[in-house]
């Protein structure tokens, strides 16, 4: 130790005065110009930034729509900026390419969330899934959702929810608009896509119980809440002031509230269960969490907050986006009459009038109906700024160095608006979504990403637009839509930076003028199948004397008659035959048509408590069996379909016709 000390003195003549007088300082200087070079370097690499203000940062420059004012930002700073939202650095993202690097090229470091402050009190200080940060339970919340809730076959599974909703929706219509009233859509399509959610998440929100309506409040308030901007996100030393002006006990107002409510629901739950109540075939999404609670893995993961907290997620992540969508599309459609000409066109013509509605199965052919919902979302994309990321490591993109914990905006809005990729983009074109090449929403085309991408992309993509096109094409197949006389449709959003941001569109009301389809009640002159009808209902004695319900019993009556022998004579068809997939196929007829029996009996049970819109869509239902025996010999081209299965077939189709034309006297 001693013989290092006389290295670090100064040579002897000098003395130690000199020494701290002279050397020092000289040394001090240089040590802050390395530094200030070593700085500037680095700021060089940095995205450029629009000048801030002193504590403030960058805050004064967004408005009341940060989407729009995020674009008239990065048009003057570029696609990648750096701005310091209070104490926050934020990187905006407002071009493909930089899209592709933050959700693609570098998703895995890009894939957490900032800690947001109502979501710590909403979510009682556990993690959901949409704001999780990235990790161990974001992802096994994820694989849950998507393979128990979300994943395509389960959504091909909720198919009959959706066709009751969307029959539901179309009757409430028809009760509430006349030529002379107006209709205030808006409520009616939050209350269509709540209303499925509540039912695919749990089927006990029925409608009879009045537990959907419960739930709506407290999704519409948790919207506000993410929604708000709370002082203590940007400053984190001014969190109290959150305090003071009450943002944190209204979110605590609204957590109690959802436990509450989830509470109630989950106890509802586990009392069935514990009954043995609960059938498997009838499991909704809180008896699979449940039932997934058991498993000794998922205990420390699915607590009874995680549960509650995913759940609200799914509730309130589910309805605002695609109500607003709905309502955008409609609004759009009534702006323009040519589309919606060539939409009614489209879907009237492929939509078989027989049934009285449209189907899912109608939907794959309805290709402009698809390229006008997605029209719709490129404009008006329900989460116009994605959900905010923050960045987990150092990263470098498109040569620009980005610190640890930056927030990241994706503006998915300005990126679906950039004239350099879409021509005229402020236009409503649908017909830019027809043909091969096509941009499609699933997240590899980086120019147009309403759902987001990579590892954070919407898991209820499907679910959503499985919804949206089927509400949407009976919409325009079951109405026609005009504005009231003199009104125009504005289009407006607002919504706050960095949260969940709806687009409300302002106050789109609109106008539905009657169904050109009316029939007069107790006749069948007007029926489709004229003959048809008054053979088969004159054929039973009660007729003359029956009023449209009675008459609408009748023909069902027929058409379980009809759906019962079919189904016994493909089972004995099967009985005789040798060739083993002959058998197979005629086995699978006969419990079709036991199927349409038995949805025609529900219609019954329906009509007889004039829930018409169930009967409706129960003979719908019953409607559809008999085709996939059909399918079935089709795609055996060494079956022939017997002829008088064929019969048989058509005349069941044709009741179940006759009877939905009179039902739809009734509602
Ligand atoms: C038109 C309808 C919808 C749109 C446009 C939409 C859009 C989005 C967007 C942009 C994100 C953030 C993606 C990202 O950070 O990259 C997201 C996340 C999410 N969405 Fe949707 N969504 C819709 C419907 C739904 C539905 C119906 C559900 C559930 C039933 C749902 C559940 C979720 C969840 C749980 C997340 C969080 C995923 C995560 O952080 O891992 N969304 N959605």
């Amino acid at each position: 130790m001693s013989s290092s000390m006389p290295l670090l003195l100064p040579p002897s003549p000098l003395p130690t005065t000199l020494f701290i007088i002279l050397v020092l300082p000289l040394s001090l200087l240089l040590l802050r110009l390395a530094l200030r070079r070593n700085l500037r370097a680095r700021t060089h690499d940095m995205p450029p930034s629009p000048p801030k203000l002193p504590f403030v940062g960058n805050f004064h420059q967004l408005g009341s729509l940060p989407h729009r004012s995020l674009h008239a930002l990065s048009q003057k700073h570029g696609p990648l900026m750096l701005l310091r939202l209070g104490q926050v650095p934020t990187l905006v993202v407002s071009s493909p390419d930089g899209a592709r690097d933050v959700m693609r090229n570098h998703d895995q470091v890009f894939a957490s969330r900032p800690a947001l402050k109502p979501a710590k009190v909403l979510f009682d200080g556990t993690t959901d899934l949409a704001l999780a940060p990235y990790g161990d339970s974001w992802r096994q919340l994820r694989k849950i959702c998507a393979f128990h809730l979300l994943s395509s076959i389960r959504v091909q599974s909720y198919r009959l929810i959706r066709q009751e909703e969307v029959g539901f929706m179309i009757r409430k219509i028809s009760s509430q608009a006349s030529p002379t009233t107006s209709v205030d859509m808006s409520e009616i399509f939050y209350s269509f896509a709540n209303d499925i959610l509540c039912r695919v998440v749990s089927g006990k929100f029925n409608r009879e119980e009045g537990r959907n309506v419960l739930f709506r409040e407290p999704i519409r308030e948790f919207s506000v809440l993410l929604g708000k901007f709370y002082v203590g996100d940007y400053f984190p030393r001014l969190g109290w002031v959150d305090v003071l002006f009450g943002s944190m006990e209204r979110a605590k107002k609204s957590k109690k509230r959802w436990d509450d409510l989830l509470d109630g629901v989950i106890q509802e739950h586990e009392d069935r269960s514990a009954k043995g109540d609960d059938d498997d075939d009838d499991k909704d999404f809180v008896d699979v969490l449940l039932s997934l609670r058991e498993d000794p893995a998922n205990h420390a993961l699915l607590t009874p907050q995680t549960v509650k907290a995913l759940l609200m997620d799914i509730f309130s992540g589910g309805t605002e986006t695609s109500y607003v969508t709905l309502e955008y599309a409609m609004a759009e459609l009534v702006r323009s009459p040519r589309v919606m000409a060539k939409l009614q066109h489209q879907v009237r013509g492929i939509a078989s009038r027989r049934k009285g509605t449209v189907t899912e199965e109608e939907l794959d052919e309805m290709v402009y109906l698809k390229a006008i919902i997605k029209e719709v979302l490129r404009l008006y994309p329900p989460a116009p700024l994605l959900l905010p990321r923050e960045l987990m490591e150092d990263c470098q993109i498109q040569g620009y160095n980005i610190p640890k914990k930056t927030r990241v905006i994706v503006n998915a809005w300005a990126i679906s608006r950039d004239p350099s990729h879409w021509e005229a983009p402020d236009e409503f074109k649908p017909e830019r979504f027809m043909g091969d090449g096509a941009m499609d929403f699933k997240g590899n085309d980086f120019e147009f990403i309403p759902f987001g991408a990579g590892r954070r992309i919407c898991p209820g993509m499907s679910f959503a637009i499985a919804s949206l096109e089927l509400a949407l094409a009976n919409l325009v197949y079951h109405f026609d839509w005009e504005l009231p006389g003199g009104m125009t449709v504005h289009i407006l959003r607002r919504g706050r930076l960095g949260k969940v941001v709806v687009g409300i569109p302002d106050k789109a009301v609109l106008f539905r003028r009657p169904d050109q389809i009316p029939l007069p009640a107790k006749t069948c002159n007007e029926t489709t199948y004229y003959d048809f009808c008054v053979s088969s209902l004159g054929s039973d004695p009660h007729s003359r004397k029956a009023d449209v319900k009675g008459l609408s019993t009748i023909a069902i009556d027929i058409a379980i008659s009809n759906a019962t022998n079919t189904s016994s004579f493909a089972a004995d068809l099967a009985h005789n035959a040798t060739d083993a997939s002959l058998v197979a196929v005629l086995r699978a007829c006969a419990t079709k048509y036991a199927n349409a029996r038995e949805a025609l009996q529900w219609s019954l049970e329906a009509l007889s408590t004039e829930a018409y819109d169930y009967a409706f869509v129960h003979v719908s239902a019953a409607a559809e069996y008999p085709n996939v025996c059909r399918v079935l010999f089709r795609q055996n081209p060494r079956l022939a379909y017997p002829a008088a299965m064929a019969r048989r077939e058509e005349d069941l189709e044709h009741l179940c016709t006759i009877a939905l034309e009179i039902i739809s006297l009734l509602g």
